[in-house]
């Protein structure tokens, strides 16, 4: 099943277009690891597939309901325990799996623990935990394995792996070898726009966008 097609795609970051000319597409039990240097638009793809910024140009044509966004922020609810932050995911999404998604992201000794007092570390597998009660096929994963440590690293990709073999798909932007077998790279470098033309008018102002 197609969960996402890009066809002819170009984006732009604070009015000027970073990548153009760019097509792929990505299927159930497929992962797609986006490459290439700082700068060249890994998250600002990722932006446009999430739905927080219209693409410059060309089409995006996603499943219904099928993105589940992981960015740079990890989007925890600082007051909320682990526990509570999980719940909360799951009742806006309509998800379930709390207690799965704890025990595969190793929280279970600090369910009850304010998400507020987490290491980084631990703040990134809560955000990442809450992929999984999201219920949603298509994550969109933007460098998730910043701060983890090696174990955590290894954990993470295996629930990405199950993720694929239950039907999932996964979007990533990653400087780092994952190792999820049969995982598609796609270096951005050549995608790179040639004129760095303002893509939007001078008046535009990004926070808006
Ligand atoms: N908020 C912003 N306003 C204006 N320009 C920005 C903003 N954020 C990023 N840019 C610029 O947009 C371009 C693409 O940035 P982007 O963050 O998408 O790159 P990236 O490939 O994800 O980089 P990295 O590997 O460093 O995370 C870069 O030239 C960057 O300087």
């Amino acid at each position: 099943m197609r969960l996402l097609a890009a066809e002819g795609l170009a984006v732009s970051r604070g009015g000027l277009r970073v990548i153009e000319g760019l097509g792929f597409t990505l299927d159930a039990g497929e992962a797609l690891v986006l490459r290439g240097p700082n700068g060249i638009g890994k998250t600002t793809l990722l932006r446009c597939i999430a739905g927080l910024q219209p693409p410059a140009a060309g089409s995006i044509v996603l499943a219904e309901d099928a993105v589940a966004y992981a960015a740079h922020a990890d989007g925890i609810k600082p007051a909320l325990s682990v526990a509570e932050n999980l719940a909360f995911w799951a009742r806006v999404f309509g998800g379930t799996g709390a207690a799965a998604a704890l025990r595969a992201m190793d929280l279970e000794a600090l369910a009850d623990r304010p998400a507020g007092a987490l290491s980084a570390g631990q703040k990134r597998r809560l955000g990442l935990a809450r992929l999984m009660v999201t219920g949603r096929p298509l994550w969109v994963l933007d460098e998730p394995t910043v701060s983890l440590d090696a174990a955590s690293t290894l954990r993470f990709a295996e629930v990405v792996r199950a993720h694929l073999d239950g039907g999932g798909a996964a979007l990533m932007a990653t400087h780092i070898e994952l190792g999820i077998a049969g995982a598609r790279a796609l270096d951005l470098t050549p995608y790179r726009a040639s004129g760095a033309a303002p893509a939007r008018p001078h008046s535009f102002n990004e926070a808006f966008a």
